[in-house]
Formats: C-alpha cells, sequence, structure tokens
C-alpha cells in the first residue's frame, strides 16, 4: 500500500520532451488512470516510477519519501504486462510463483504467499491448469495474482487489455475494477481509451503531449472539463463544437442561426468562442417546433437503446443522441434545441473553459 507522488517532474529524450513538469498524487488504495493520446508520455510516467528512467528534474515519492536514489528492485513496485501475458508452457501456479522464485525465496515461503493470493483471488482450484486452459478472466486474475505475490507497495498497468476484443475489454475492465477495490492496493492503470478510462478510474489525469492538463474523477472531467482539449478527449460520441461569439450574455453562432442564454451571469468574452455541447444535450424535435432552429438530418446511426442523428446546421453536422429508434431519413427537416444548462464555452484561441460550475 502506498501513496506516490510525482512533484514537477520532467524527463527529456534528446530533443524530446516526454514528461514535462508533471505533479500529481495518487492516494494509498486508489485506481489511477493516466490517459492521453499517443505519445503523450504515459509509458514514460510508468518507467520513471519503476526506476527504469531518471527524470532531468523534479522528485518521486512513495509514501512521503524520495525514490530518485532507489533501483526497482528497492522501490517494489510490480507492473502488470501488457495484455496480462502468462508463460504459457507453465501452470498457472507456476506463472504465480515465478517472481518468487526468481528472488529464491524459501520454497515454504512461496508455498504461503501463493496460498493467500491465490485465495484474494479466488483462483486457488485453477492454479494446476495451463494458461491455455483458462477464460480471460481467468488468465487476468493469475497475471495480476503474479504481480502481487512479492507483495508490491503498488502495481501498474500499461495498457493491459488493449489487445482484447471489444466485448472481451468491456468484462475485463469491470472485473478489473472489483478486483482493485477487493484488494484494496494502490493500481496505476495506463489507457489510450478513454471510455476505459472513464469506466474503471477513481480519478485521472488526462495528459497532453506530456504535460498534465485535468486531474479530477472522470464524471468531474466529463462535466467540468478545463479546456476544449479534455472536453473532445472524453465522452463518445465526442462533444459538439460549435463557432461564434458571446454577446449580452447569450451564445450566437457565428452564422447567427443559433442563439442560446448562458444564464450564468454575464460572461465578458469579446474574443470568439467554441461552444461545446455534448450529443445527448442536443435535443430532436419536430419541424418547426417554437424555439427550436431549423436542421436537415445528415446521417441516422442506430445504436439499439440510442440512435445517433447526425444533423446538418450552419454549415456543419452536430451529433445527438437520441433515446429509442426515432424514424428519420437523410435530408429530413427537424427542430434543433440545445439544453442551454448543461454547454461548455471555450476561448477559441486559448481553448481554456470559460465557466465550468456544475451543470444542471
Ligand atoms: N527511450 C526513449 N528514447 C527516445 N525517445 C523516447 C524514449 N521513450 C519515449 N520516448 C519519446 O517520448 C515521448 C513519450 O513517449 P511515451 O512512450 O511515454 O508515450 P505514450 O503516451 O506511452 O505513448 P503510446 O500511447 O504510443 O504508448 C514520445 O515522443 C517517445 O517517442
Amino acid at each position: 500500500m502506498a501513496r506516490i507522488a510525482f512533484v514537477n517532474v520532467t524527463k527529456r529524450f534528446g530533443e524530446t520532451v516526454a514528461v514535462d513538469d508533471i505533479s500529481f498524487e495518487v492516494a494509498d488504495n486508489e485506481f489511477f488512470c493516466i490517459f492521453g493520446p499517443p505519445t503523450s508520455g504515459k509509458s514514460t510516467i510508468l518507467r520513471l516510477l519503476l526506476g527504469l528512467e531518471t527524470p532531468d528534474s523534479g522528485d518521486i515519492l512513495i509514501d512521503g519519501r524520495s525514490v530518485l536514489g532507489e533501483g526497482p528492485a528497492r522501490r517494489n513496485i510490480a507492473m502488470v504486462f501488457q495484455n496480462l501475458a502468462l508463460f504459457p508452457h507453465m501452470s498457472a501456479g507456476d506463472n504465480v510463483r515465478f517472481p518468487l522464485v526468481e528472488r529464491k525465496v524459501s520454497a515454504a515461503a512461496i508455498a504461503a504467499r501463493v496460498e493467500a493470493v491465490a485465495a484474494k483471488l479466488h483462483i486457488a482450484h485453477i492454479l494446476h491448469k495451463m494458461p491455455a486452459q483458462l477464460s480471460g478472466g481467468e488468465r487476468q486474475r493469475v497475471a495480476i495474482a503474479r504481480a502481487l505475490v512479492r507483495e508490491p507497495v503498488a502495481y501498474l498497468m500499461d495498457d493491459p487489455i488493449s489487445a482484447l476484443d471489444a466485448r472481451l475489454r468491456e468484462e475485463t475492465r469491470v472485473e478489473l475494477k472489483r478486483i482493485q477495490r477487493e484488494l484494496g492496493q494502490t493500481l496505476i492503470y495506463v489507457t489510450h481509451d478513454q471510455e476505459e478510462a472513464m469506466s474503471v478510474a477513481d480519478r485521472m489525469a488526462i495528459l497532453e503531449q506530456g504535460k498534465v492538463r485535468q486531474i479530477d474523477r472522470p464524471e468531474a472531467i466529463y462535466d467540468r472539463p478545463a479546456s476544449r482539449y479534455v472536453a473532445r478527449l472524453v465522452g463518445s460520441p465526442p462533444i459538439n463544437l460549435l463557432p461564434g461569439r458571446v454577446r449580452e450574455g447569450r451564445f450566437e453562432s457565428e452564422d447567427g442561426r443559433l442563439t442560446l442564454p448562458l444564464g450564468r451571469g454575464p460572461i465578458d468574452h469579446a474574443a470568439p468562442v467554441d461552444l461545446g455541447v455534448r450529443p445527448e444535450d442536443v435535443e430532436i424535435l419536430a419541424p418547426e417546433t417554437d424555439g427550436a432552429a431549423t436542421a436537415a438530418v445528415y446521417e441516422v446511426e442506430p445504436l439499439g437503446g440510442f440512435t445517433v442523428v447526425d444533423v446538418e446546421f450552419s454549415g456543419q453536422v452536430l451529433r445527438a443522441m437520441v433515446r429509442g429508434q426515432p424514424r428519420l431519413k437523410p435530408k429530413e427537416p427537424v427542430g434543433l434545441t440545445i439544453r442551454p444548462e448543461r454547454v461548455h464555452l471555450f476561448a477559441r484561441d486559448t481553448g481554456a473553459a470559460l465557466f465550468r460550475e456544475a451543470r444542471g
């Protein structure tokens, strides 16, 4: 169990600043996700924490103590490998034992430790099986058991389930969340999949080119993104962005076809803005409904319980997420409204959020 902190950590590789003055704290027993696009520095953060890389500046603390002078073995942080890989020629039990055998721990101590970990992860009954005979979920438990058997202070996972197919990935992440809660150990989890991060994390850090852009609970990041960059990274389908201006407390789209009361006191921002609207906050109504703008259906994507309706409006396509299966056809006219209490506003130039109060 451990608290982990990065304090103004920078790591360069030649000209590349892989990690740029990053600070964050992970609480004891927390499921902490690091999420960002490719090359944003996620793996480098893990390697710095493991002791496989040394920062150029800044400090890394475990339980308040700097570990910069300590090698990987002394830090005792476990890594669960990508795709939760097991050694295929060893039984599940031998896989779990392996890290202790490697460290030349006594046979009696190994047996006791494996038994304890197997009980925690409910895998005692499958230790005799070979990896090929295990289900995906069982393999995952064995891989985690192997990471935990040497009693690490925390464990790390680098995109552990990215190679699984979509269905299995969903099941696996639910299971992972449950296991982590049961084990009550600090887990730092890297992913480039926003849905995965949103679904498992207690808190998540969002990276952009080696910088932390926001750290918070997933719901808070979704509801109150600090910037346009963050808003676009979380949520699927992604947030709609509509260019325009603020005039007298109202948003006005660039072509003047949509105005919205912003209703949050006078927003004083003369420069151009982007209005951010989540697809579930766009309403599709009958054409010519009072107070609705007129738009044309562009494409309809039924997903079963929900339908994604793309509409053409103001020279661009806005996506709406509609409950059920509306009977709509491309080119058909519809009414369009946006829930004003749920919109976001970003400065066009910097992308910074202009208000971030709780949404209704
Ligand atoms: N050992 C290295 N030598 C040189 N450059 C490196 C090294 N490790 C990482 N980098 C560079 O640092 C940057 C961050 O890489 P990193 O692997 O941390 O990103 P990432 O977010 O994990 O990416 P991905 O999602 O693609 O795995 C990249 O530009 C990468 O090319």
